[in-house]
């Protein structure tokens, strides 16, 4: 049988490619350690589908702080300990600061979004926008707005403890509503909210980021709906109407008032002023439109986790409440605390800090790609790779904090009083990706927290024998890591009224 010159040239590009690829696969260093992989497949099966975060610290643990899996022909690198982070994401960012495709999100609306998109010019611009409008000078200039969004959560919170919740939302909700749009919310009904809240259930379909079964096989979304596996490809269509929304409807309204001279100061009235002298491109008003959504996109639920979280820190650690709502009171009298009095507060500013060490709500951050092949500590990395930051592991490394898993807010003091533990360093990211919110989020979280604690009482609540209710520490799962919902008793301070009266009258 004589074979045709065009199939002897293609079996032959086909022996060099894997010959190629066998002898670079070779001549590498090995790849980090990790758990045992099935053929073809790899990590697939054992790959947890809820709380990766706390499954790859025990894997660390077991086969060391940088680790390898695979995934249908995709590599992931999970980084356990801070040095590694450092090193990887922050010295050689250069290389680390692409992100994977998130085709899933792209399908959805976010195509734009400066949190999913892949290093480059246009990243840069968006960076710039956002650090315009999130450098630390401009967040100080958010602080009245904040201090009174807290007074107003103060507020809320005695009227209608038991929508505690939903009230922490609000308040998060509130603050990046009004920086972003303008936009004054007086409640979680406002058209606003409803519209964002919509954009943002759409997040909890997606499944951990990159582990979508699109992101996986990005074929599926070009295949009839009725085929198998193309449920979340018609899932995104579907639903992309609500992105589409969160990102013009907000915009259009913010222009109409710049051009009728009633726009209230906002990121989106600032750059379209700025704008104006002359006519924005069509990929100007994509940037702000993108970065405004984002800004809401990765803004509000962090803040609002993290509210969270401290709520049922208070519940599970009441003597740390205590500790903390005495300092307060012996600092600020019968006033309202202010950011002034933040160094006055040492032992608030820990009992934050651990909040933001015992979970952080980007338990696994936002994963980061390796644009070409690397070698740390004669380990390789190839290129492509997602390089996941585990936040949980790094603030859980017992080599640094003892008793890793419970809520010890004087461990950051000094001896005698503590063991000069250092401050969580990876709630924020890394890098070139570094979270631009991030002074913004520490603001509003200090104010949240201040102004509970200077007002309110939050308690265990009572089950019907009289005995108290300890909740379970359970995070749903999503993007970030949000508490299941938990019972507690939220009261008024004598003080606090008191206090919040002598604010508005
Ligand atoms: C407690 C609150 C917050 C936490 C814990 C948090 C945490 C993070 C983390 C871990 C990342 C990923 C960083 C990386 O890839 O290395 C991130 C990215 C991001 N955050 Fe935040 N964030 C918070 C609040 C905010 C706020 C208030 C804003 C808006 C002003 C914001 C905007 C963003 C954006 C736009 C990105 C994507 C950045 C990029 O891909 O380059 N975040 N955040």
């Amino acid at each position: 049988m004589s074979l045709s010159p065009g199939l002897v040239a293609a079996g032959l590009a086909c022996g060099i490619f894997i010959l190629y690829h066998t002898q670079k696969a070779r001549s590498n260093p090995p790849l980090p350690p990790g758990p045992p992989a099935d053929p073809i497949i790899g990590h697939l099966r054992i790959l947890p589908e809820a709380n990766q975060h706390l499954v790859f610290h025990e894997w660390c643990k077991r086969y060391g702080n940088i680790i390898y899996l695979h995934c249908l022909g995709r590599s992931i690198i999970v980084l356990n300990d801070l040095e590694s982070a450092v090193e990887l994401l922050e010295k050689r960012s250069n290389n680390y600061s692409d992100r994977p495709k998130f085709r899933y999100f792209e399908l959805l609306g976010w195509k734009a979004s400066v949190t999913f998109m892949q290093y480059g010019r246009r990243f840069r611009k968006h960076r710039r926008l956002l650090n315009e409008a999130f450098n630390s000078d401009i967040c100080e200039t958010y602080r009245p707005m904040q201090r009174d969004l807290a007074h107003g959560l103060a507020q809320r919170l005695m009227e209608r403890p038991e929508e505690f919740d939903s009230i922490l939302n609000w308040y998060s909700v509130a603050i990046v509503m009004r920086i972003t749009y303008g936009r004054h919310v007086a409640s979680n009904d406002d058209m606003y909210v409803e519209m964002a809240r919509d954009a943002s259930a759409l997040f909890a379909n997606a499944g951990p980021p990159g582990g979508n079964p699109i992101d996986l096989f990005p074929f599926l979304q070009h295949l009839p709906s009725w085929f198998p596996g193309t449920y979340y490809a018609n899932f995104a269509r579907k639903w992309s109407h609500i992105v589409h929304k969160l990102h013009d409807y907000p915009y259009d309204a913010v222009k109409r008032q710049v051009a009728d001279g009633t726009a209230e100061s906002s990121y989106i009235s600032t750059n379209l002023e700025r704008g104006m002298e002359r006519d924005l491109s069509d990929e100007e008003a994509e940037d702000i439109k993108a970065t405004a959504a984002s800004i809401y996109a990765a803004g509000h639920e962090t803040t609002w986790a993290t509210a969270l979280w401290f709520v049922l820190a208070m519940v599970l650690y009441p003597e740390c409440q205590r500790k903390a709502q005495a300092e307060i009171d012996a600092v600020v009298g019968d006033r309202m605390p202010d950011y002034a009095d933040r160094p006055a507060l040492p032992y608030v500013e820990c009992l934050i800090q651990e909040v933001f060490r015992w979970q952080p709500v980007v338990p696994l951050g936002i994963p980061h790609r390796a644009m070409k092949d690397d070698v740390y500590n004669g380990m390789f990395i190839p290129e492509g790779s997602i390089v996941l930051a585990n936040a949980t592991g790094m603030s859980r490394d017992e080599n640094i904090y003892k008793d890793p898993d419970r809520f010890i807010p004087l461990r950051f003091r000094p001896q005698p009083e503590g063991n000069s533990e250092p401050h969580p360093e990876a709630t924020f990211g890394f890098g070139r990706r570094i979270c631009p919110g991030r002074h913004l989020a520490v603001g509003s979280v200090y104010m949240a927290v201040v102004t509970i604690l200077a007002t309110l009482d939050i308690s265990r609540k009572l089950d019907d024998n009289g005995k108290e209710i300890i909740p379970v520490v359970e995070c749903q799962t999503g993007l970030g890591s949000h508490p299941k919902p938990f019972d507690c008793v939220i009261s008024t301070r004598l003080i606090g009224k008191q206090r919040l009266a002598g604010q508005t009258a």
